[in-house]
This record gives C-alpha cells, structure tokens and sequence, in this order.
C-alpha cells in the first residue's frame, strides 16, 4: 500500500517533469529535431507516466474506445441483420426515384444536405475535404427549383467555402449557426426578418477556452486535430495509432469533466464537443422548415441526406413528423432513422442531377 501510494506520487512528479520536458523540447524545435519527432519524444514520455495513473481508468474506458473503433463506418447494424435484410428496410433512394417523386406530388420539395461523407469524399486531411465541381454544379442545380440547406458539423464560414454557393441555407456547427440565403430567392422569416440563428451564442467564450486547452493538451498525439467549429470543437483521431485512442480520449475526457455544460459525443473518426443544450440537427431542420413557411403545413416534402451519427437527430424528426425523407449515405448496413440509402457521394450526386432533371420536365410538361 505505502508503495503503490509512493509509485502514484512519484509518476505525478514525473508527469509533471515530462510535461515540461516536452513542452521545452518542442520549444526548441527549430535549431534541433525536426518537430514531429519532438512531438512524439514528448507524448510517449507523457504517455508513459500517464499509464501509471489511468489503468483503473483505462478499463472504464473500454465501451468508449470500442465505440471510437466502430466510428468509420458508425453504427454497424446488428450482425444478424444482413446487407441483404438491411437494403430492403433502406433500399436505395435511386431505386427508389419513382416512389420518392410520387409522394412528392402537391408537396414542396425542401433539401437537406449534410457536407462530410455526403458532398464530399471522408479524406484524412480534413482541411482538404473538397468537393467536385461537378457536385457543386448538382447542388447549384437542385437549388434553382427546391429550397436547399447545408447542414453541417463544421463552423458555417468554413463549409461555405468549400461549397461556394450563396443561394443556400447554411446552418453550421452541427445546426447551431443558422443563416439564409445572400443571393437567389430568399425568404423572409415572419417579420420580415432574415433567416439567422444562434443559440449557443453564450457559449463562445467557453468553447474558445476550450480550444485552446485541448490544442496544448493534444499537440503531442502524433496525427491528432483539433478543429474549431465556432459553436463546438471537433477532436480528429483518423490519423492517430490506435493503440493511442484510448489515452487520447482520457485526455478529452479530462479537460471536458471540468465543463459541465459541455458534452462530448463521436462522430466518424471524431469526438465531438459542444454545448449540453438541446440543439441538434433536426433542430436546425425544424427552423428552417419553420421560416420557410412549412411549420404547420403537410404540403411539405423535406429529403435529408446524410451519413454521419448527428444526421440520425434529423432523420429521427422526420420520422416524427411523418413527413419527408431521410437518406442515409453507406455503404455498410447500419442502425438508422432514414428510410433509403445511397452508397457514396458519387450516388448523392447522382440522385441530385435526377431531381433537377425531374423537376424540369414536370416544368416543360414532359
Ligand atoms: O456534419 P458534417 O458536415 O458531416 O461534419 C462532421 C464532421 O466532418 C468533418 O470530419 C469528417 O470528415 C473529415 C474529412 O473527410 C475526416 O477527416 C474526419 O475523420 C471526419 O470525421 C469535419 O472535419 C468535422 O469538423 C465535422 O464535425
């Protein structure tokens, strides 16, 4: 007992003295190593008094890491259900062109388009997750007939930059930075005002602290990111070992405990932080339908397109509300709320080119 006590206490001295070391080490950089070595020197030293300390720990974490494990693809469905079983519960949006288009009659169409993993490919790099412009061409398309939204994990000025298209709604950071079109046929809120929305302004300042924590914190996990969302903040392991997860995910949860009114959640290959309030997608879905003058209408048709955990919030209120459609974007079967699915952004393209192309020749009474 007096030694283990004796261990704790001298790995926390160490620990404290690794830190340092790495901190200088890194400080240096320049005139010695190159920096993704000193980086590593200082993690593994970190990462070996923090061993000492976490081993309880780690086995508490083990749900979490195994659930980081099954993050890309999210959600496998259960292995007793089959691709087979699994296509025709959510058979493709595609094959299913038809039907979509027959429930579609008296409706207003409205698109939903989540960016990663739906517009454009899942890339390592996530500064670099362009998409085609044949894609944007589609969703340019789509847009000149339908009301179109993107809604996204990331910050709202950063998608727009990859999508480039002002006459779209954008609601960023995973909904919670709502704002209307600049160009095109713009719809007033009731009022008279414009279309804009933040309901987690209060939780800036928190979040910029945050950031700034974490990147100290994380800056030696070889291969890890941390992105700054504005209303959240996104914590990238796609690119870190494996091995390491379950540290790494120690270490959020660390700075995190401290920050009740924040909550983390995963995504693929990302943990998620954000604020605990009840704003999520389908939140920024029901907005949007809202100030676009569909809150009590049934002649609304609202397609959702989306592949990732926090698209399944807006599925799940079309489901609620009986109307519209969801389309889960996979290749693999998985648990969902959608009611189609589509394999791959190419697809998701491919989907959207037919509906601008449906919609003109219903127009010239083709
Ligand atoms: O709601 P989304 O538009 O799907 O945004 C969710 C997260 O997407 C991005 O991360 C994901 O895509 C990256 C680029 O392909 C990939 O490297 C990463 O592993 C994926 O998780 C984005 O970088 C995050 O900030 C978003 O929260």
């Amino acid at each position: 007992m007096t030694n283990q006590k004796l261990v704790i206490s001298d790995a926390k001295s160490d620990l404290k003295m690794a830190i340092a070391v790495a901190m200088s080490e890194s400080n240096l950089y320049s005139s010695a190593m190159p920096k993704p070595l000193v980086a590593t020197t200082g993690y593994f030293l970190i990462k070996k008094m923090i061993k000492f300390e976490t081993n309880g720990g780690e086995t508490r974490n083990n749900a979490f890491i195994d659930s980081m494990r099954a993050s890309s693809p999210t959600r496998r469905a259960t292995e007793t259900e089959d691709k087979n079983t699994w296509i025709i519960r959510h058979p493709s949006a595609l094959n299913m062109f038809e039907d979509i288009m027959n429930a579609s009659k008296g409706k207003d169409i409205v698109v939903f388009l989540d960016y990663d993993g739906t517009l454009s490919p899942i890339v390592e790099d996530p500064d670099r997750a362009f998409m085609t412009n044949e894609m944007r061409e589609a969703v340019r398309d789509v847009a000149k007939f339908f009301p179109t939204a993107i809604v996204s994990g990331r910050c709202r000025a950063k998608v727009y930059n990859f999508v480039k298209l002002s006459e779209l709604y954008y609601a960023g950071s995973h909904g919670m930075d709502i704002l209307g079109p600049t160009k095109g046929h713009k719809k007033q809120r009731k009022g008279n005002q414009s279309v804009f929305c933040q309901p987690a302004r209060e939780f800036l300042p928190m979040i910029d602290e945050v950031n700034k924590i974490l990147l100290e914190k994380i800056k030696f996990v070889p291969g890890a990111k941390v992105e700054n969302n504005k209303f959240c903040l996104s914590v990238h392991f796609r690119c870190v070992d494996e091995k390491i997860w379950g540290e790494l995910a120690e270490q959020v949860k660390e700075v995190i405990k401290d920050y009740p009114k924040l909550r983390l959640s995963q995504g693929r290959k990302v943990l998620e932080i954000r604020p605990a309030i009840k704003w999520d997608k389908g939140n920024a879905l029901e907005f949007l339908l809202e100030s676009l003058g569909y809150d009590k209408s049934d002649n609304v048709l609202p397609i959702y397109i989306g592949d990732d955990r926090t698209d399944e919030d807006a599925f799940k209120v079309l489901r609620k509300r009986g109307q519209g459609f969801g389309i889960l974007v996979s290749k693999s079967p998985k648990e969902t709320n959608a009611s189609y699915s589509l394999q791959e952004p190419s697809e998701v393209m491919y989907f959207l080119k037919r509906l601008a192309e449906w919609k003109k020749s219903s127009l010239l009474g083709h």
